[in-house]
């Protein structure tokens, strides 16, 4: 029976941007199959009456998709990796992890300057608490405006609020077709990624194997083991989005690398470190290198980064 198959997504400019290219690729994998995007509204009131239990209370962005999968609504959803929590509620698996974009973050600033470059105390707009405490790691004098909103209305916010400069993430502004508005590519060693930055992922029911077959195609076995690792580091943190940790696996042949930062909100102190190993364990060396870290001190900034925000909660 040819029946349509389904693909879930939320409705941001950039979701859809990111859902409609995985339609894409599997229709031109599969031109007798017919795939329809269903997009969702991450905030529904439907969240209200179902078992929350079973979905956890992360997820922000996934957690709706998630029911719709696991309901037989959709049949598979598109994520943007750094939004799946490490742990997915039972019953759902990362079917595929397509190729990267370019992980990394980028400076937009209104006036061409690097981040070297931004005058004494400029104000630079971000939405997360790991550029935050790296960026301020680089250049203490900073003013940091922290924003809420997509990456449309962040873009909105650097005229209307008269900042100096936004860092956002590569993948979004190339998506949205945005890239030549970037002054910068934020170097490495200064910020490190979130985890699972730049790739999109396709979540599926475990064992439904016609939609994973279907799917296996999109998989891109070095972007799997980066991301593989980074999320086992960061489950091993048990960090979250509201601690400032910031991972990237770089895979080079049959070996991987893994580095990762802890580093407190105000950027004074900080856990970086690095470990090498094969790509078959990619897993564990995330696990290994979160256990050094916490070993290093992480353990004490992560603690201190919890207690304040359960303050301001
Ligand atoms: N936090 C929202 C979000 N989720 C994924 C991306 C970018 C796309 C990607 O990482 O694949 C963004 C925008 C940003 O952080 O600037």
């Amino acid at each position: 029976m040819n029946k349509e198959i389904v693909i879930g997504t939320r409705e941001s400019r950039l979701a859809l941007w990111q859902a409609r290219w995985v339609a894409e690729q599997l229709q031109s994998r599969h031109p007798g199959v017919n795939f329809r995007l269903q997009g969702m509204k991450t905030h529904g009131d439907n969240i209200l009456d179902v078992a929350l239990a079973k979905i956890g209370d992360k997820g922000l962005f996934t957690k709706e998709l998630e029911l719709a999968l696991l309901k037989g609504k959709i049949d598979l959803a598109v994520h943007s990796m750094k939004d799946l929590p490490t742990e997915l509620p039972p019953g759902l698996s990362i079917g595929a992890i397509c190729r990267r974009e370019y992980p990394g973050d980028v400076l937009i600033s209104r006036r061409g300057l690097k981040l070297a470059e931004l005058p004494s105390g400029a104000r630079v707009g971000t939405s997360s608490l790991r550029r935050t405490a790296q960026l301020l790691r680089f250049r203490p004098d900073l003013q940091i405006s922290t924003m809420r909103g997509n990456l449309t209305t962040r873009l909105r916010k650097l005229t209307e609020q008269n900042l100096d400069a936004l860092v956002l993430a590569y993948a979004g502004v190339h998506r949205l077709g945005l890239a030549e508005q970037i002054t910068q590519r934020i170097p490495f060693d200064i910020c490190l990624p979130a985890v699972g930055q730049g790739a999109i992922g396709v979540e599926i029911r475990s064992g439904d194997e016609r939609i994973q077959s279907l799917i296996d195609s999109l998989n891109d076995r070095e972007t799997q083991a980066a991301v593989t690792a980074e999320r086992a580091l960061m489950k091993e943190l048990e960090g979250g989005c509201q601690v400032p940790v910031g991972a990237l696996g770089r895979v080079d042949g049959e070996m991987i690398t893994l580095e990762g930062i802890v580093a407190s909100l105000d950027g004074r102190r900080a856990v970086r470190d690095a470990v090498t190993g094969p790509v078959a364990e990619a897993s564990a060396l995330g696990r290994t290198l979160a256990r050094r870290m916490l070993a290093a001190g992480a353990a004490e900034i992560l603690n201190a980064a919890r207690q304040e925000f359960d303050l301001h909660a």
